[in-house]
């Protein structure tokens, strides 16, 4: 049989019971259906816990995953090898303009946990929405879409529930709440006052490399499934949740599936955050800079891994305790980062980078200091940034005006204005703004075949 007569996945070709809906999902992308969809299904109690997932901007992935009645194959991919598993915990994919359907479901009573994967950038967005809410008309950003479904919610009294931030952000439940509560005040206090009171916004750490998917993983899928998949998620093996906060109508036992609640999140968001997404920023600037492609390719240049290395080096300093296991997490992070059969793009990783620069390279930069010390390898995260938007000036980002405007100067004073987008503070800081500017003519394009082990 050719790939093209292969039948299409779905509840008859691979028999799934569904669920019903009692977690709702806003930001239907790879890295929700490997990770919190992932969760789910191993959770003990599964049968009892459906999601409805709302893409963030355009319709197109629920489409494709609507077809196959929410199944899709996670495609587990080893150094040694793929194992291939069906996902059933979406019972429900659904175009995230269809505001009838989300506001349906936030407010019936059963819905009891709303989780976020939108991206770094899109909680800074929701003031946009606050003239349409105000007109009665359709909020377009995800944190907007919330707040009218918590007003729906209020309206038929259908009690309380958690908001579960999963993006790479430190403190992602209170910048959530922040973000939610700001709109919603904006638009009507009684509805801000009821989001405080019944509300339970919860911090997580997430952590599981998952890239796009390509044509090659869905010929892949189909030739060792025997059906046709149009929408597989390929991740790594390893798999990392943690989270703090309350859930006040309830929660699948995600610990069954290995999750873990702790009082105290600060610690184990600054391991990941600076440990894993600080490094893929330093690869992602100084790997495209050196004329790689993906986190493998630049981990294997000796200049990337230094980089890098140097980083976890000042980094560490400031994840004090046993518990965080610093070490194992680092030797850990070298093997799956040189896992070459993820093909980890940089330019994906590299993407609003004002944001998350922010969280990855200034509090390890600001500690440093503090300790009397230059904290060169956080500078130089900082550094690769700059030298790369010297030559994208189209990258992606929040503040890419900014951005622009800043490429307009040269020397000295354009690091200065890069670094203001980062922390205004440190770009009043002579010093650092040196620092940054030495260590990023370090990098640039025209003295990169030169850049050695010793000069960067
Ligand atoms: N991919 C990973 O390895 C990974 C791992 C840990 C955490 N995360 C977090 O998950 C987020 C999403 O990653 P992904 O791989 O699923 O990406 P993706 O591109 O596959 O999906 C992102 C989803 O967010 C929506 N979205 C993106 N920008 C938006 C905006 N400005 N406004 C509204 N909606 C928007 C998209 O429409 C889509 O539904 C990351 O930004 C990160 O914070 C990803
Ligand atoms: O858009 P970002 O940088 O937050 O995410 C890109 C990758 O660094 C990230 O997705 C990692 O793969 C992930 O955080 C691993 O858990």
């Amino acid at each position: 049989m050719t790939a093209g007569n292969l039948p299409r996945l779905n509840r008859g070709v691979s028999p799934a019971d569904k669920a019903p809906v009692r977690i709702v999902h806003l930001g239907l992308g790879a890295f929700h259906r490997s990770h919190q969809a992932w969760y789910t299904q191993h959770a003990g109690d599964s049968g009892e816990w459906g999601i409805a997932s709302f893409t963030g901007r355009r319709p197109d992935a629920a489409e494709v995953l609507a077809a196959q009645e929410g199944l899709f194959t996670l495609v587990e991919r080893a150094d040694s090898g793929d194992a291939f598993e069906v996902v059933g915990s979406i019972v429900e994919a659904a175009d995230g303009a269809n505001m009838d359907r989300l506001v349906e479901l936030l407010a019936a009573p059963r819905t009891a946990v709303v989780t976020l994967t939108i991206t770094e950038a899109a909680y800074g967005l929701g003031d946009d929405d606050v003239p349409l809410l105000l007109a009665g008309e359709k909020p377009t950003t995800p944190l907007g879409r919330l707040v009218l479904g918590l007003a729906a919610r209020r309206d038929a009294d259908a009690g309380p529930l958690a908001v579960v931030s999963c993006d790479n952000l430190s403190d992602n439940g209170n910048v959530a709440r922040n973000g939610v509560l700001g709109i919603a005040g904006a638009f009507d206090a009684g509805l801000a006052a009821w989001i405080e009171e019944n509300a339970s916004f919860v911090s997580t750490s997430v952590d599981r490399i998952t890239p796009r998917t390509t044509e090659a993983d869905l010929d892949a899928v189909a030739a060792s499934c025997g059906y046709r998949d149009e929408a597989p998620v390929v991740t790594e093996p390893f798999h990392n949740w943690v989270l703090s906060g309350d859930f006040p109508a309830g929660r699948p036992r995600w610990e069954d599936a290995g999750a873990v609640f702790v009082d105290d999140i600060e610690p184990y968001e600054n391991r990941k955050l600076w440990l894993l997404n600080g490094a893929h920023s330093i690869l992602a600037y100084a790997g495209q800079l050196r004329g790689h492609t993906t986190v493998a390719e630049a981990l294997n240049d000796s200049v990337c891994r230094k980089a890098v290395e140097e980083f976890w080096d000042e980094a560490s300093r400031h994840l004090p305790g046993d518990e965080l296991g610093v070490p194992g997490y680092r030797a850990a992070l070298l093997e799956r980062f040189g896992n070459s059969r993820i093909a980890h793009h940089l330019a994906q990783i590299a993407m609003d980078a004002t944001t998350k620069l922010r969280m990855r390279a200034i509090p390890v930069l600001r500690a440093e200091r503090t300790a009397g010390r230059e904290g060169a390898a956080a500078a130089r995260m900082i550094a690769v940034w700059a030298a790369f938007v010297a030559t994208s000036p189209g990258l992606q980002d929040p503040q890419s005006e900014s951005v622009a405007d800043a490429n307009q100067l040269s020397g000295e004073a354009r690091t200065s204005a890069l670094l203001a987008l980062l922390d205004p503070e440190l770009a009043g800081d002579p010093a650092v703004v040196e620092l940054v500017h030495r260590l990023s003519i370090a990098f640039a394009p025209a003295s990169n075949a030169g850049v050695s082990e010793t000069a960067a």
